[in-house]
This record gives C-alpha cells, sequence and structure tokens, in this order.
C-alpha cells in the first residue's frame, strides 16, 4: 500500500526522473546527484523486486503464491494474444488490472473506491484503462477483441486447474482476496468482459477506408488542419486537441519537422514524431503528406528515395490518409500505391507558380491523380477573381467522377475557392506557428466567409 501511496503523489517526479533518464541514469548516478524523483523511482522499483524475489523464494515450484504475481494478466494475457504487437504488453495487463479488479469488486471482495484508484493512478502515468482507449484503437486499427475469443485465450493460463479459471482478485489495493489465484466461475468472468467491451461507435471511427470516404465524402471530412510544427514533443496534448477539435483530420508534414541531428528528417526521427503526434491526438485521422520544394514544400526534390521511403513509413504507421505527389516517378507512384494498405491515398498536384489553367492545363494531372488516387488533390495558384471561376467550371466538369477532389487556389485572391471547396479543405489555426500554404484559413474564418455569402 506504502507503494502504492507513493506511486499515486509522485507522479510529475518519477516522470520527470524517467524522461531525464534519457541522458541521465534513470535511477541517478550517486546517491549525491539524485533528484528527489530518481529516489522515489529507484525506491519503487527496489520495493517492487523485494516483494518479487520474496514470492519467487518462498514458492520455487509455483504452488500458490507466485500466482498472485500474475494479477492483471490473465485477461491481460487474453487481449494481447489478440492485439500485439501493436498494443504492448505493459498497456495489455493495465486494462487486466482494470477488468480483474472489477471482477473482484462483482464478486463482492473489493470496494469501488479501489478501482477508481487503480483507474486513476494508471491513466496519470499514461497507461490505458480500457479497450475503449483511442490510442489502442488507432494503433490496433479498431481491432475488436471478442468476449468469446478472450474466453478462449484465458482457456490456456497456467495457473487454471483444469477447465476451472484461476484470477487473482483484490480484497484491497496490496492485499489480494486468497493467498494464491481463486477459482471463478466463468459467468463472472464473462459479464465483466461483455461490460469492458468498446461501444460500436468508437470502433468505427478507428476504421476510415476509401470507399468510405468515397461513399461519405462531403458529409463527413469538411476538412483538414496542416499542422506546421517542427516538433510535437514541444507541443501539449490541449493544443493538439484543440486544434483538432473541429476538423475532420490534420495534416503531419513531414518536410516541415527539423530533426536536430539530420538537414533531411530521419526515418527514426518522423517516426518518432508521428508516434508523439499519434498519443496525444487520439483517434484524429491523419493525413501524412512529404511535400517537396517544387511542390510548394521544403522537401529536396533530389531526395526521391528518401521521400518514398518516409511515404512507406507513412503507410506502415497505419496513417488515414497518405499524399502522393503526382510529379514523383510512375513506378514509386505504382509501387506505393500498391503498397497502400489501409490507407487511402491522395493523389496531388501543385501549382505554385499558377502556371496552369484550370480551364485546360490541368486536366492531365487530374487524370493521372485519377489514376493512382482514391482521392484526388488539386491545388492552383490565384493571380485574380477569374482563376476562381475557372476552377469552379473544373469542380462543375469533373463533377461526376467516384473520385472526391479536393481543388484550391493557394494566393490570398485564391481564398475564395477554399470557402467552396466541400471536401477535406486543407486549413489552418490561430494556435499554429505559421499558415502552411499562403491563403490558408481557418474553419471559423471559411464558416464566416460561407455565412456572409449565404452558402
Ligand atoms: O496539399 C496541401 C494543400 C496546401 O498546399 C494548401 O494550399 O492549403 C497545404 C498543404 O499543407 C497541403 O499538403
Amino acid at each position: 500500500m506504502d507503494d502504492f501511496i507513493k506511486l499515486e503523489q509522485g507522479v510529475e517526479k518519477i516522470q520527470d526522473a524517467v524522461l531525464k533518464g534519457v541522458e541521465d541514469n534513470v535511477t541517478g548516478a550517486t546517491v549525491d546527484t539524485r533528484t528527489e524523483g530518481q529516489c522515489l523511482l529507484l525506491d519503487v522499483i527496489v520495493s517492487s523486486a523485494r516483494v518479487k524475489a520474496h514470492v519467487v523464494t518462498v514458492d520455487e515450484r509455483e504452488t500458490g503464491l507466485r500466482g498472485l504475481l500474475n494479477y492483471g494478466h490473465s485477461i491481460g494475457h487474453a487481449i494481447e494474444a489478440i492485439l500485439a504487437p501493436e498494443v504492448l504488453h505493459g498497456e495489455c495487463v493495465a486494462i487486466g488490472m482494470i477488468q480483474e479488479a472489477e471482477l473482484s469488486y462483482s464478486l463482492g471482495h473489493l470496494g469501488s473506491a479501489s478501482i477508481e484508484r487503480i483507474s486513476r493512478c494508471l491513466s496519470s502515468y499514461g497507461l490505458p484503462i480500457s479497450l475503449e482507449d483511442e490510442r489502442l484503437l488507432c494503433r490496433s486499427n479498431g481491432k475488436p477483441c471478442p468476449v468469446n475469443n478472450l474466453m478462449d485465450n484465458m482457456r490456456i493460463d497456467k495457473k487454471n486447474s483444469g477447465s476451472t479459471k484461476k484470477i487473482v482478485l483484490l480484497s484491497a489495493i496490496g492485499k489480494t482476496w486468497e493467498q494464491k489465484a481463486s477459482a471463478v466461475n466463468d459467468d463472472a468472468i464473462e459479464a465483466v468482459l461483455k461490460a469492458h467491451q468498446p461501444k460500436i461507435s468508437s470502433l468505427k471511427r478507428a476504421k476510415i477506408d476509401s470507399a468510405t470516404v468515397q461513399d461519405d465524402h462531403n458529409k463527413s471530412f469538411r476538412s483538414f488542419v496542416s499542422l506546421s510544427f517542427q516538433d510535437y514533443s514541444m507541443v501539449t496534448s490541449e493544443t493538439l486537441q484543440t486544434i483538432a477539435k473541429d476538423t475532420s483530420a490534420v495534416e503531419f508534414r513531414v518536410d516541415l519537422l527539423r530533426d536536430p541531428n539530420n538537414a533531411v528528417p530521419s526515418t527514426e526521427f518522423v517516426k518518432e514524431q508521428l508516434t508523439i503526434l499519434r498519443n496525444k491526438i487520439g483517434l484524429t485521422p491523419i493525413v501524412y503528406t512529404v511535400r517537396t520544394q517544387s511542390q510548394a514544400g521544403t522537401f529536396p526534390d533530389e531526395r526521391q528515395d528518401k521521400m518514398f521511403e518516409l511515404l512507406q513509413l507513412g503507410i506502415e504507421s497505419g496513417c488515414e490518409f497518405v499524399d502522393v505527389d503526382m510529379t514523383a516517378s510512375v513506378k514509386d507512384i505504382e509501387a506505393l500505391v500498391a503498397a497502400k494498405g489501409s490507407s487511402t491515398i491522395i493523389a496531388s498536384f501543385h501549382d505554385p507558380v499558377g502556371q496552369h489553367s484550370w480551364s485546360s492545363g490541368m486536366m492531365p494531372f487530374y487524370q493521372k491523380a485519377s489514376q493512382y488516387g482514391d482521392v484526388v488533390k488539386l491545388i492552383g495558384t490565384a493571380k485574380c477573381m477569374q482563376d476562381n471561376i475557372e476552377l469552379e467550371a473544373f469542380r462543375e466538369q469533373v463533377k461526376g467522377s467516384r473520385k472526391p477532389l479536393i481543388a484550391v487556389n493557394m494566393g490570398d485572391k485564391g481564398k475564395l475557392s477554399r470557402v467552396l471547396n466541400p471536401f477535406l479543405t486543407p486549413t489552418t489555426h490561430i494556435l499554429l506557428p505559421f499558415a502552411a500554404a499562403p491563403g490558408q484559413m481557418t474553419d471559423q474564418q471559411i464558416e464566416q466567409w460561407r455565412k456572409e455569402l449565404c452558402l
């Protein structure tokens, strides 16, 4: 119990010690150089190791007591068998701890206040406490954990005796109901597993495929915010969640990242940054983009090999949308599209200097993009209002196609096209360091214009 209180009360100090451990020794080099957090962390680790060593010594042959070390693991392992490797062992056990505490409660052994405290403590360390956790749903792409599969997986637990399942039940925090795992009947376990099934709506949100986008595009996908951060570890979850609140997706601009060790961001760095974004933003869909210099971005044009390696990473990481530039080589585009997995491909073309007119010049790019993308994105540059009118005529001309179209003009004079674009309009936000493209507006500004124009 004392150790639990230390964990409960020392969250910030312990987290600080763990973060510090990246450059320093996690538990501090010597007694003199240890911070308060490092002392606390060391204390908790040593106490845990002491308990474990004691239990393992007393019950060398695993006759009963040793099973207690398995609290949270009966259900945790059953979940892990379905969701690994996307979801980690520790995360599955954290959920298992809560469900086994609930089981203890449902059998009348544990008070509900204890479940509250355990939940709060696990959450404060960033661990998931239910299968509805957004980060977890995202990483597993909404993969379900049906009760019958969980029950099947629990059948092969080493603590069981024959067909009777044995689970560690709590009577208080730091205390178990018996000095061994207890026999529990299947009905009681099933009831808890059932109560913890995620709601259909949260599973659905985790799944966006190209068919959904194509069928439902004008209703569900109004806009996305182009994020312009250089390092997501410096941005708070609150900021990102505020930005994501009223939009359909956020754009992760790989070319705008600043890797402190490399001029062109390394794959490792991008992976790390994407994980940070994912963890902070929950289930908000991500548009993954590597925009080259000639396409109005900052990624070096001559590093096509690296660009495709990074795009592959976007697909492998399960980003809902991956933007592929149509000026790249057809061979590379084809290979990427063939490996798109569950991502929706946005085939895009930018004309940053307004070289191609909407009345004829953009058509070849539209055709190419329709061939490779699930979604087509054409970005022109307006020099005058007429360019927006021509864009609308273009939109009208290709309206019958099944491929949803994002078409806007950059520049101050192109704003009207952003207001009129009905699907996944790229937008900015006041909390961003800068707008990712000239003429980008916030969702509120677009709404305001639409009101004024009675749209
Ligand atoms: O393709 C686009 C559109 C955009 O260039 C714009 O004009 O809003 C902004 C980019 O971040 C995004 O990738």
